[in-house]
């Protein structure tokens, strides 16, 4: 079997480009859209995903803020600069990047966003609404690759869906959004039996587990549609994904690559939630 392999990078700047068209038209009516990102502490990887926001948004003509505070911030002061950021009319989305500092907490933070600011999907009133099937933020990366599968076509209705991996951000989100097009969905974590033996029956899998290459071709059903979500360090420091997508290949019968698949989608829905709130 022919693999194919879903160019998330691509589906990215095609949606991007469009969404410059949508950021102009908004600009000529005075309300160019404001994206503010909070970054504490210097975790090198969060400064990458960070740079990345500021600069495609940047390019996209929006107004791109990216506050960076010292890892050693305490919670007051960080919720007292998220206050700021709410009071502030020209940020119309702002996003604190995870993960924060042990002495935080997360929870604490996320519910300070004013919830109709949060363009993460991660204030409890846009996960209730979510749950709820009301109109709400998304979390980005979960609605990154409904985009995906949706690009490439990929029916969904009555097919089996295994989501690997139960976070607040990808697996759990990721779950219901594949239940809302009426797959039947299993969530599986690292405490779950068999999971070789569910993954070999899914016809659409989703590796949201952070473990490099855990997933092998063993796992992976004849003609399976496979979500790579990971986003590791080999031993070499390569990025890898939890897929061995070399082994996958002439099994799947679609895969999203890593780098280039589920990771720029993540960054386009957050500036295209961006711009919906400044609509
Ligand atoms: N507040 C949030 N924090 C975090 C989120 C989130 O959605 N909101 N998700 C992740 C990190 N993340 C965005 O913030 C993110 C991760 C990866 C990529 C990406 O484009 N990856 C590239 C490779 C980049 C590299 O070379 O390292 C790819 O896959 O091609 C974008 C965004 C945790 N925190």
């Amino acid at each position: 079997m022919e693999t194919i392999i879903m160019d998330g990078k691509g589906l990215a700047k095609k949606m991007q480009d469009q969404m410059k068209e949508q950021v102009a038209a908004l600009t000529a009516e005075g309300k160019t859209p404001g994206l503010c990102v909070i970054l504490v502490g210097e975790d090198k990887a969060s400064q990458v995903y960070v740079r990345n926001k500021e600069k495609q948004s940047e390019a996209m003509g929006m107004n791109s803020r990216v506050v960076r505070l010292a890892a050693d911030i305490s919670e007051a002061d960080l919720l007292a600069e998220v206050e700021k950021q709410n009071q502030d009319d020209s940020m119309h989305g702002i996003l604190v990047q995870l993960p924060l500092p042990k002495h935080i907490d997360e929870q604490k933070v996320l519910r300070a966003i004013r919830y109709e600011k949060d363009v993460d999907g991660f204030h409890p009133m846009n996960v209730g609404n979510f749950f709820l099937g009301n109109e709400s933020a998304l979390p980005c990366t979960p609605y990154g690759i409904m985009k995906i599968l949706e690009e490439y076509n990929i029916a969904l209705e009555g097919k089996k869906a295994l989501v690997i991996g139960r976070s607040n951000i990808v697996g759990k989100p990721m779950s219901i959004m594949l239940l809302n097009e009426n797959a039947t969905v299993t969530i599986a974590h690292s405490r779950t039996k068999n999971l070789k033996e569910l993954a070999k029956e899914a016809d659409i899998l989703v590796a949201a587990i952070g473990r490099g290459h855990f997933v092998t071709a063993d796992f992976i059903k004849e003609g399976a549609v496979v979500i790579d979500v990971g986003m590791n360090r080999s031993a070499e420091g390569k990025l890898i994904g939890d897929v061995d997508t070399a082994g996958a290949m002439g099994i799947a019968s679609h895969i999203t690559p890593v780098p280039g698949g589920v990771g720029p989608m993540t960054i386009t829905m957050l500036l295209q939630q961006t711009i919906d709130k400044a609509k």
